[in-house]
């Protein structure tokens, strides 16, 4: 049974977008009707699952990984075959159409209508509205494939997820792993699903659309003009938020596996919405510790017990909801290779600013400097130090996380309202416009609060 989310981790009740697709998880009333048959499919599924994985692990024998340096895209992901104790769907199933039949079946089972995910779904018609995989409609590009903009028949907009064909073999477990994990969630912070379809070797997933672009395309200043503290912190707490849900109100606990910015997709009001679920595990056991499974993440984001124990635990997403918070009020990268040594490593260095007390030198230059967002970068940089903790029994749960971040955006509007004029909005006509400094970075005076030397700052 489903438990009762607190009032702000809202679940969405958003209706069906478009007749003609199938969708996934989104009919509350048909989940109710169909809840009792649906646990029993759920259950006896994976049961099956976890015998079928069973058979299946003594399979599995190699272990690979490619690292990347910048923590970004394919290239540095961290792949590797560890051991798989509680593996629903394993990487052995890949080859095999049959067993992703098996695994198929087994998402659809679960589908809120309890109808197969196929339905009217048709691949002409995703090709037509993507414009025939047309690069002009292309969003983005990730492990799994490629992401287009697509529009559908009666005119709604959504996202089509094309996996690769050259790695379809190793990516279908993300594939099926990215279905099951979103047909049995609904929450405002974590993209819908909205139907899936196999055509040939084609697989493609059909989600919500969000269309502002991604956190780290707005930490990079490549889209809109900025976010300032005030606007950090409520896309910090939407991802707390989403984070909460997947670990505390779904049947079983979800770990995501694979907070980053680039993960974070960000509405036209700047609310934030957390996608890619292709490396979500889910715990059988809502009372087991941990998971023991394949070590998957992003370089620069991922847990050292994890990489050390090959634990999984929810702690493992508070780790990188530390690494995030970071990014998120320096405005770099987890790892830069291209600074100094000392410098590399954001979060070994954010928290050595923190402990020197020269916390406003590791703030994005891109925020202006006054007192309440200083203090504000200051306890979010705390919180992250937090979440960071090398053991994960030091680390706080998401759902305090959310609470802390909230309680810094409260006092943040209270001294920024009160002791100074309020902050002009870049969303005013009336904003002024922002001189870029030398090192490319629009300023304003509200630098002048602090002088930030230049070394810090390029
Ligand atoms: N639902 C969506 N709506 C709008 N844009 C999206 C959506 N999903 C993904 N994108 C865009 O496509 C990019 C690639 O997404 P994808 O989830 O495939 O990979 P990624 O998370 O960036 O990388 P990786 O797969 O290596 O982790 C995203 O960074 C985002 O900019």
């Amino acid at each position: 049974m489903k438990k009762t989310p607190p009032p702000n981790l809202h679940q969405s009740s958003q209706s069906r977008q478009n007749a003609n697709l199938q969708f996934v998880g989104t009919n509350n009333d048909a989940k109710r009707h169909s809840s009792k048959t649906l646990r029993s499919l759920k259950y006896a599924a994976k049961k099956c699952a976890a015998v079928f994985s069973l058979f299946l692990y003594g399979k599995r024998k190699s272990a690979s990984y490619v690292v990347g340096n910048d923590g970004r895209k394919n290239t540095s992901k961290v792949r590797g075959v560890v051991s798989s104790s509680t593996d629903l769907s394993s990487e052995s199933t890949t080859k095999n159409s049959s067993k992703w039949k098996f695994s198929y079946s087994y998402a659809s089972s679960i589908t809120a209508s309890g109808q197969l995910g196929i339905g009217n779904f048709s691949f002409e018609e995703i090709y037509k509205s993507t414009a025939k995989f047309s690069p002009a409609n292309e969003i983005g590009q990730g492990g799994f494939g490629t992401v287009y903009k697509g529009k559908l028949n009666d005119g709604s907009i959504v996202a089509v997820k094309r996996a690769k064909k050259d790695v379809i073999h190793n990516h279908l477990h993300e594939f099926k792993n990215e279905i099951y994990t979103l047909s049995q969630i609904e929450h405002r912070n974590l993209v819908r699903l909205y139907g899936y379809l196999e055509h040939g070797d084609e697989k493609i997933i059909v989600v919500e659309y969000v269309g502002n672009g991604n956190l780290r395309e707005h930490l990079n200043g490549i889209r809109g003009e900025g976010l300032e503290i005030g606007e950090r912190l409520d896309i910090a707490i939407d991802v707390a938020h989403a984070v909460t849900y997947l670990h505390m109100y779904t049947d079983n606990p979800i770990i995501h596996r694979d907070i980053k910015a680039s993960n974070i997709l960000i509405t036209e009001n700047l609310k934030a919405k957390v996608a890619d679920f292709g490396f979500a595990r889910l715990s059988d056991d809502p009372n087991a510790t941990h998971i023991s499974t394949q070590v998957k993440g992003t370089a620069g984001y991922m847990d050292p017990e994890y990489l050390r124990t090959y634990q999984l635990t929810e702690k493992s997403d508070v780790y990188s909801f530390g690494v995030l918070l970071v990014e998120m009020v320096t405005g770099r990268h987890p790892i830069e290779p291209k600074r100094p040594v000392d410098e590399r490593v954001t979060i070994r260095w954010a928290m050595k600013m923190l402990k020197q007390g020269d916390a406003v030198f590791a703030m994005d230059p891109r925020l202006r400097r006054n007192p309440a967002s200083i203090k504000a970068v200051k306890q979010v940089l705390k919180l992250a130090l937090q979440c960071v903790a090398p053991s994960k029994q030091s680390r706080p749960p998401m759902k305090n996380c959310a609470e802390v971040l909230w309680d810094i955006r409260k006092s943040f509007r209270d001294e920024a309202n009160s002791d100074h004029p309020p902050l002009p909005s870049h969303h005013s006509a009336n904003f002024p416009q922002r001189e870029k400094n030398k090192f490319g970075i629009e300023d304003d005076d509200s630098y002048k609060f602090v002088s930030v030397p230049n070394h810090i700052r390029s």
